[in-house]
């Protein structure tokens, strides 16, 4: 019951959203798709939950064939859209009454499975969802798209606009829905949430750059990374994309990402080099590699 993906290619115009997509999700995986926006997330989620057809190429959900089966498909597949997925002015109570009827079932019939999560937005029930907290409407989302218990579980960017303790709690949602047999693609611009998958692929302009474990990926990174720190970011980002021997300078958080193309290279030469354009308060610290790193220099 995984989702297989084979030679997906499709292009709006002359604009090629998507390019040769080939990959597998095994039953009961928690597969991430990983990249910025733009990078055709929700072109590819949307040609698997049959909602478009796709230029070229082939793939299944739930074994079953995207464009030939498209009517069974939908049985067995929920999906929380990106954005506009609840009607804002029904309440809690009456979105997810509606997405049970339409699948012919009822809140009562399927309550075991969202109970977790519904319990959580229960006393709001009275709400329009226009007026819920954006933590609120998300965990109604995830509550429509599992009213009518499906097999495969699609989610476009469900933390997206959502505070970081609601996601924390969201992604250990995932984790109870997978441990009761559901199979999840979930598609996040996060690069801190790739660690929480069990497989990720990552996804840049219609192409994706790499596929395996968040451990395997940060583990063959190839570079030694240095967090460089100095009075004056601007300046100092200028400076190292400057030096002659930079292979990649991108800002990470408080610091400048820097690796060196040789093989020999000494912090202290970098240094020297660095107060000699006016800096001070420099500082140069070998740190690790994180998914963010691999995805920069894959899509370098
Ligand atoms: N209906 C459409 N017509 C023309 N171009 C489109 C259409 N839908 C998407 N695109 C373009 O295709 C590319 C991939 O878009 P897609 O929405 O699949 O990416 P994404 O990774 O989900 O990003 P986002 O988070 O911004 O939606 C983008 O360049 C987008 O502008």
């Amino acid at each position: 019951m995984g989702i297989s993906v084979s030679n997906i290619s499709k292009s709006y115009k002359d604009l090629k959203a998507l390019q040769n997509i080939s990959f597998e999700v095994k039953p009961n995986e928690l597969f991430g798709l990983i990249g910025p926006d733009g990078a055709g997330k929700t072109t590819l989620f949307r040609i698997l939950t049959t909602l478009l057809i796709a230029n070229e190429g082939e793939a299944t959900v739930a074994g079953l064939d995207v464009l030939k089966d498209f009517k069974e498909i939908r049985k067995y597949v929920g999906y929380m859209p990106g954005r506009f997925s609840l009607y804002q002015d029904l309440t809690v109570e009456e979105n997810l009454n509606f997405f049970a009827t339409i699948f012919g079932t009822s809140i009562e019939e399927n309550y075991e499975l969202i109970k977790d999560i519904y319990v959580q937005i229960e006393p709001f029930k009275d709400r329009r969802a226009g007026k819920l907290s954006g933590g609120m409407k998300q965990k109604l989302a995830l509550s429509c798209a599992l009213i009518h218990k499906p097999k495969v579980l699609f989610l476009d960017e469900p933390t997206t606009g959502v505070d970081p303790v609601s996601r924390k709690e969201f992604w250990e949602m995932l984790k109870r829905l997978q441990q009761k047999g559901i199979t999840i693609l979930v598609s996040t611009p996060y690069m801190d949430e790739a660690a929480l998958c069990d497989r990720i692929a990552l996804i840049q302009d219609g192409e994706i750059l790499q596929i395996d474990t968040p451990e395997n990926i940060v583990k063959q990174y190839p570079k030694t990374i240095y967090d460089v720190s100095a009075n004056n970011m601007y300046q100092l980002i200028n400076s190292l994309k400057a030096y002659q021997h930079k292979h990649s300078v991108y800002p990470f958080g408080e610091f400048v990402h820097y690796t060196d193309t040789r093989s020999d290279f000494n912090p202290k030469e970098l240094k020297t080099y660095l107060e000699a354009q006016n800096l001070s308060n420099i500082s140069i610290e070998r740190t690790q590699a994180t998914i963010e790193d691999s995805f920069m220099e894959l899509a370098k």
